[in-house]
């Protein structure tokens, strides 16, 4: 900038520009949005727009790169796209009345977190703006996130810092607020969320926090929304909020009422599991096929759409919500023509939450309500359909879309007709809002199902093991739903009287509104396109009244318009005013088109600023109503989910699952959602159960035999099952779950900074401390990252701190080519082998997929490769490698035991696995050392530092031998 000789333009500029460092500055000029100086160079880089100078030819020229006004929303969105935040600085006084230099000021902060724009947003995905907050002091933290786009907010407390890390990844949200100074770990950048640091004070401070939250939630007390005693969360909410009054320059009110994760309500999923479980993406980081989401999701609304995310990302724990979801997809399943009429009416509802939220804040675009007039006319269609259950074919005749999905064959609940009956018997409360699902009950559905005397009744517990049978619910909820229909008829009326189809882009430019929505806009209409008509008409007039069929009309940029007569003589009339006189002829005007030409010059400017404020007054009226609007999308969000998991059900023959509160877990015939999608109907489906018998399961078999597919197939219908949705299996019953550990063994993760067995290993930890007797482990070749020695002692420690616990086992599968581990089975209780099946062929060897009790023989590893396609001789020289090393093996289990045990394909571990003097039975530490049995017992996160260091003096002194002190 040095040697730049500064306009008064640029001195503005400057100024602006120094009170929004970190953001790109759209500076209004005219037409268009310009930027300057770095800006400039960096928007012409990432946008692909020409990049000009200021002063063109002067000595230190000024980078200029411009984009017209009209079009910005486009480059804006692309700029938050790539991370940018961008400040918009309009100008705030009419440049026509400026005296000087126009005044500007920035209007709005754009930033990736705090976007409503369509353009900006994924339809089917939240957008979270996220603050995270730790108190060493106090060892506690809060993180909160927040969807500005739908008014959605939520957050969590917690005194482990790395669960809100863990948390925050899980929700990954768009933007990340931290006070400055606070060092997130690793992973994080790795991740690639976007941090945007911010003084601690004032934004994360807890009184100003406090002030900010009671106003924007309208609320005189903290407890309300059960966070007075989380300062940390204040905190972290607080700073969400100041951040958006900040970008957004106005009062944030339109968020729905705080809801803190209540981690006893729900499964728990961490991040890891959900990347290995590839819920929402592969685990090669991408979305879309491949993934559970993507065979699962077949909503339609962007609502909906958002609603299955936020329960798949936090399935329920508890068995209420899950049976009355259950009840209403069974519901849909059953009826195949109330489906597709559903599914018809919601192809028209856009995206009510984000339209609504949009009107609300008044970053509304005239196509917005067309959007939600056309949506509204969807919820009567919607509501027709729901009404037609009775009488069947009318409402789902008229737009059946697919009759291709064959209907299950086994789904246990009553029939349609039945169904009906009960549809219009009760009625309910309907929750408020999309939000008012996601982590709470779903009051509506819930209230209609938890009937006093319903087997289903909140205070009537399902007892462990008993079968919840299905029942009537599904119509109650229906009928809930309907009795608290809105189909806001008053709103939909006045935006159908008030807008074209095709509105223009902006609203100061008139041409919004329909003819007959109001008499004074009808005429400057009128005259705006009628305005040569009336001119004609007058001329007609003017002729005939005084008899002069030569009458002309004509005009002039210096009077205007005027009536032309020759000067051949004859008659002209008194109220003409003579103007000009040419050779042959006289000009004339008369007071009536003197006052309808100044009527069609300011019918354009008026009709402008009518429509205008018409619009504004439209805008005032459905925002006024976005409770309303809000209630109903949480309704349409619902009854989408309900259809899509049907829809999912029916396409892909899934079942209803039983849910009970036992632990067990019984799957005849399961699949692999993603795997089957895939392999269409190659697929072989397995049966497991695990029970208190079988409680661990090591599941062996050659590579590729899909020992993972089994494992994962059966969290992910643990999760299908706690969500509602119906699952993959020809029956299952599901014993409730209520977190789900999902590891690989070889995941990599060198950006993150640590080593994957380093990863594999505090992953490993984690299970080991937190998870519990109603926990699903499932761990796949774990220990498979080290030497094979230490992993096979470390994946045999796993197994066996995972059998042994006092109150039993976790339910645990491990899939692992340690054929050692098979011993495990007998020794500790609730272990029991399992093998995926093969059969050998001509050398060859034939991957049969079935899961089948017993241990693999071997692994197969060198047969696999053959058919990988590794060249023959390299394959040859591994089987010779594999003979001298089994030679070696046996050779050296002669020599220490005389007769030891033929090991499953594996060297024997010395000294651990060889057992002198036993003739082969099982010699590893069948009953494990009292030290390891005192480790396991101890809760780590609940002992100080000098407890630990007690203790470790008294294990050294215990068992410390020789050296102990
Ligand atoms: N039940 C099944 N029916 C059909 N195909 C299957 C089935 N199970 C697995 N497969 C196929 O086999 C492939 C390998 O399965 P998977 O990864 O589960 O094997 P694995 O035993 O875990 O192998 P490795 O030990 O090498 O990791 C899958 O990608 C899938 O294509």
């Amino acid at each position: 900038m040095n040697g730049v000789k500064l306009t008064p333009m640029l001195e503005q500029y400057l100024r602006v520009k120094s009170e929004y460092p970190d953001t790109l500055l759209f500076y209004r000029m005219g037409d268009f949005y310009e930027l300057f100086f770095e800006d400039a160079v960096t928007a012409s880089r990432e946008l692909q727009i020409t990049l000009t100078s200021r002063n063109p030819g002067a000595a230190s020229p000024v980078p200029m790169a411009g984009v017209p006004h009209h079009a910005a929303d486009g480059y804006l969105s692309q700029l938050l796209e790539k991370g940018f935040r961008v400040a918009v600085c309009d100008q705030i006084e009419d440049p026509k009345l400026a005296k000087g230099l126009v005044k500007r000021a920035v209007t709005r902060v754009l930033t990736p977190g705090t976007t409503v724009e369509d353009a900006s947003l994924r339809a089917k995905e939240h957008n979270y703006l996220a603050a995270l907050f730790w108190d060493e002091r106090e060892k506690a933290g809060g993180l909160a996130w927040a969807d500005f786009s739908t008014g959605e907010w939520s957050g969590l407390f917690s005194r482990d810092q790395a669960r809100l890390w863990q948390w925050a990844i899980k929700m990954s949200p768009r933007e990340l607020l931290l006070p400055d100074g606070f060092e997130p770990p690793r992973q994080i950048a790795a991740v690639g969320l976007q941090i945007s640091r911010y003084p601690a004070r004032p934004h994360f401070d807890l009184a100003p926090a406090t002030q900010r939250i009671l106003a924007a939630q309208g609320v005189a007390d903290l407890a309300v929304l059960d966070v007075a005693d989380k300062p940390p969360l204040v905190r972290a909410m607080g700073a969400i909020l100041s951040y958006l009054i900040q970008t957004q320059k106005q009062d944030i009110t339109h968020l729905s009422p705080f809801r803190p994760v209540n981690l006893s309500k729900h499964m728990l999923l961490d991040e890891v599991t959900e990347r290995n479980l590839e819920i929402f993406r592969r685990l090669d980081g991408k979305k879309g096929p491949g993934t559970l989401v993507h065979v699962l999701d077949r909503t339609i609304t962007p609502m909906g759409g958002r609603l299955l995310e936020s329960m798949l990302r936090q399935p329920w724990l508890e068995s209420a919500p899950i049976l009355a979801t259950q009840e209403a997809v069974s519901l849909f399943v059953t009826d195949g023509a109330l489906r597709d009429a559903v599914r018809c009416a919601l192809d028209s509802v856009y995206d009510l939450e984000r339209l609504a939220a949009r009107i609300y804040l008044n970053r509304c675009a005239p196509k917005d309500f067309v959007a939600l007039r056309q949506s509204l006319f969807g919820l009567a269609a919607l509501r027709a359909a729901l009404l037609a259950v009775p009488g069947n074919a009318p409402a789902s005749d008229a737009c059946r879309a697919d009759d291709e999905n064959p209907e299950p064959a086994s789904v246990g609940v009553m029939s349609s007709d039945e169904s009906c009956n009960v549809l219009s018997d009760v009625s309910g409360d309907v929750s408020s809002g999309v939000s008012g699902d996601v982590f709470g009950d779903i009051s509506g559905l819930d209230s209609a199902l938890g009937r006093a005397d319903g087997p289903y009744a909140p205070d009537s517990p399902v007892t462990p093991d008993s079968p919840v049978t299905p029942a009537s619910g599904a119509l109650a909820g229906l009928a809930a739903v309907l009795a608290q229909w809105d189909d806001l008829s008053d709103i939909r009326d006045l935006l159908t009287r008030a807008f074209v189809d095709a509105p223009p882009p902006l609203v100061t430019e008139g041409g919004l509104f329909l003819p007959g929505y109001r008499p004074e806009l009808d005429e400057l209409m009128e005259l705006t396109e009628h305005g040569e008509g009336r001119l004609k008409e007058l001329l007609a007039e003017e002729q005939q009244a005084s008899n002069l069929p030569r009458l002309k009309l004509g005009f002039n940029r210096v009077f205007g318009y005027y009536f032309e007569l020759t000067k051949s003589g004859g008659y002209v009339p008194e109220h003409f005013e003579r103007r000009q006189t040419l050779a042959d002829r006289e000009r004339y005007v008369t007071p009536r088109l003197k006052e309808l030409e100044e009527r069609l010059m300011e019918a354009g400017e008026k009709r402008k600023a009518l429509e205008y404020s018409l619009f504004r007054e439209v805008r005032e009226t459905v925002a006024a109503c976005r409770q309303r609007l809000a209630s109903m999308a949480g309704v349409v969000a619902r009854l989408d989910v309900w259809q899509g998991l049907a829809e999912a059900a029916v396409r892909w023959d899934w079942t209803r699952p039983q849910i009970h509160e036992g632990l067990a877990m019984e799957i005849r015939a399961g699949r692999h959602p993603v795997v089957e999608a895939a392999a269409g109907g190659d697929y072989i489906p397995n049966d497991l159960t695990l029970d208190d018998d079988r409680r661990v399961l090591l599941i062996t078999g050659p590579n590729m035999a899909g020992k993972s597919t089994v494992l994962r197939q059966t969290a992910i219908i643990a999760v299908l099952a706690q969500i509602g949705s119906f699952v993959p299996a020809a029956s299952a019953r599901v014993g409730l779950v209520d977190r789900v550990f999902c590891r690989v063994g070889a995941s990599d993760n060198l950006a993150m900074g640590q080593s994957t067995f380093m990863v594999e290993m505090s992953e490993t930890a984690r299970i080991l401390r937190q998870a519990g007797k109603r926990s699903l482990v499932v761990l796949d070749e774990i220990g498979r990252g080290t030497s094979t020695f230490d992993g096979l002692a470390l994946a045999w420690a796993v197994a066996e701190a995972l059998a042994d616990r006092e109150e039993g086992g976790v339910r645990t599968l491990f899939a692992t080519h340690y054929h050692e581990l098979t011993r495990l089975e007998g020794v500790l209780p609730g272990v029991r082998n399992y093998n995926i099946a093969i059969k050998q062929w001509r050398g060859d060897i034939i991957f049969l997929r079935r899961l089948v009790p017993g241990p693999a023989d071997r692994s197969y590893g060198i047969e696999v490769a053959r058919l990988a396609g590794v060249p023959r001789a390299v394959v040859r020289r591994a089987g010779e490698i594999l003979e001298e090393l089994e030679k070696t093996r046996d050779a050296a289990a002669g020599e220490r035991a005389g007769h030891g045990p033929k090991s499953a394909g594996q060297p024997a571990l010395p000294g651990i696995f060889a057992n002198p003097g036993t003739t082969g039975e099982t010699c590893l530490p069948c009953t494990a050392h009292p030290l390891s049995l005192e480790l396991a017992a101890l809760d780590v996160d609940r002992i100080t530092p000098l407890e630990a260091l007690r203790m470790l003096g008294d294990f050294k002194s215990r068992y410390g031998g020789e050296n102990a002190s």
